[in-house]
């Protein structure tokens, strides 16, 4: 099946599914804390190599003990597709082993 936007409806069911996560414009969104600023830049790390794994790439920040994540999808001109929530259920994911919530 094609790329398409996602409607409103459909951002809205499948951030139900994902606490933590908001839309913030056209970008889904998330920030996590962690323990340490040490700890953070090793999930921005783990985090680059799941969005090179999946040829989907977020903004990414570093922050003193704190990661956030921005993504859209360029491809159909910056809006939220499913590939965005792929990317945010991947970090989802892996954020309980990096300590972050
Ligand atoms: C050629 C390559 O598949 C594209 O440039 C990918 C890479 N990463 C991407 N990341 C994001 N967030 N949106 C895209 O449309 C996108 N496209």
């Amino acid at each position: 099946m094609p790329l398409e936007p996602l409607s409103q409806k459909e951002i809205e069911d499948r951030l139900a599914e994902l606490p933590g996560w908001s839309l913030d414009g056209d970008r889904i969104a998330r920030s996590y804390r962690l323990g340490s600023h040490f700890a953070a830049a090793a999930m921005v790390l783990h985090i680059a190599q799941l969005q090179d794994e999946l040829d989907h790439h977020s903004d990414l920040t570093l922050g003193y003990h704190s990661v956030s994540l921005t993504v859209n999808t360029h491809s159909v001109g910056g809006a939220v597709t499913d590939l965005d929530f792929d990317l945010a259920r991947r970090v989802e994911e892996i954020a309980p082993g990096h300590g972050a919530s």
